[in-house]
């Protein structure tokens, strides 16, 4: 039922937006906090839980646009991280209603118990074309209204931090290093899935640090922010894709371009849904992707860098895929590992593993 008020909340929630507009709605998740970040849509139609956990939405406020979210609760083994990464949830309904044999809590129990405020009864539809309109911008999230002044130092997202581990199962297996600026989970269990051990390592690392691990290949992740504020890493990625085979996703599509010395640019609302078609350029075929980026490959700087486009999105053209010829390094901006989203893509990462195999299997 629309405008169902969950927790007993009656407390009045206000999203302002940067410029001016303002949203009122009811308080739902941690009634009490207040945050400011950068709002943001996705179109998926499921897998709030995983967007929410999705370390690339750090310090984001997602806007749902399907009208009805919490309706299958939260499972274990869905998040894509440890915790929840948005800073915030808006929402046309949020339903505590849930019919999920798998569901272990509600949604709004989820956001309560890790502090994250949400407001519902929003007209998604008008701010999600206001967004499309002025572009992603920063809002916060009040318990009293503010002036929009007060809601532009929204801080960017910060540089995920991460810890080396590894997962292995004994055996001689391939073996990937993932550099980890926020990856989903989903990212290392393909990997798993097809008998690859994995070592994740930080964005700090160097290559040595990371040659002396004898990979297979290198994947470098997906991530929340500005690819440009990671320039120490890609004098690393420079000395890598000259001696290991390198899988780039999201982020890690953005930050091999730079290596590349192609550039990246800020989109105007970026592309957030399970529903974006890219073209192969290769083979021609068309298929459905998971996207979450608010940054781009400015397409025709690749043209003045060794890399080749391999993918365009096929609504806006953007550059959606990269390879370096005659090496084994490859990108894409969509992700593979569909959490959630249609799988067409998978099979990228049995591409990556054909290419270490090539390249002279385990080391
Ligand atoms: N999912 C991602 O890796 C996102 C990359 C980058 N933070 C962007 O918004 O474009």
């Amino acid at each position: 039922m629309l405008g169902t008020k969950l927790g007993g909340s009656e407390m009045k929630k206000y999203l302002t937006l940067e410029n001016g507009d303002v949203f009122v709605g009811e308080a739902c998740g941690d009634l009490a906090a207040e945050i400011k970040g950068e709002l943001v849509f996705t179109t998926n139609m499921t897998g709030y839980q995983e967007n929410l956990t999705d370390p690339s939405y750090k310090d984001q406020i997602i806007t749902f646009t399907y009208p009805l979210i919490g309706n299958y609760g939260i499972s274990l083994g869905t998040s894509q991280s440890d915790q929840i990464q948005a800073s915030a949830v808006v929402v046309r309904e949020m339903t505590d209603d849930v019919f999920h044999y798998q569901s272990v809590i509600t949604l709004d129990a989820f956001l309560k118990q890790q502090h994250i405020p949400a407001i519902s009864g929003i007209d998604t539809r008008q701010l999600t074309k206001i967004i499309r309109q002025y572009g992603t911008m920063k809002a916060s999230l009040t318990n009293q209204p503010v002036k929009a002044t007060e809601t532009e130092a929204a801080h960017e997202a910060e540089i995920v931090k991460s810890a080396t581990r590894s997962v292995t199962d004994g055996k001689e297996n391939e073996h990937v290093v993932v550099v980890d600026f926020g990856v989903k989970s989903n990212i290392v269990q393909s990997l798993q899935q097809r008998g690859i051990d994995v070592t994740v390592v930080t964005p700090e690392s160097t290559f040595e640090d990371i040659s002396a691990l004898h990979p297979s290949g290198i994947l470098l992740s997906n991530g929340p922010g500005d690819p440009q504020d990671y320039g120490d890493f890609l004098p690393v990625i420079q000395k890598l894709q000259d001696h290991f085979p390198i899988f780039g996703i999201c982020l890690g599509h953005q930050l091999l371009a730079l290596a590349n010395g192609a550039t990246t640019y800020k989109m105007t609302f970026g592309h957030r849904g399970s529903n974006h078609p890219i073209k192969d350029l290769i083979t021609g075929e068309i298929y459905m992707t998971a996207q979450n980026h608010g940054y781009a490959v400015d397409i025709d700087s690749v043209k003045s860098s060794p890399l080749e486009v391999t993918a365009i999105e096929v609504n806006d053209k953007t550059c959606e895929g990269l390879q370096y010829p005659g090496r084994p390094v490859f990108s894409v901006q969509y992700h593979p590992e569909a959490a959630p989203g249609p799988h067409d893509a998978k099979p990228l990462f049995d591409k990556f593993i054909d290419l270490m195999h090539v390249n002279g299997g385990v080391h």
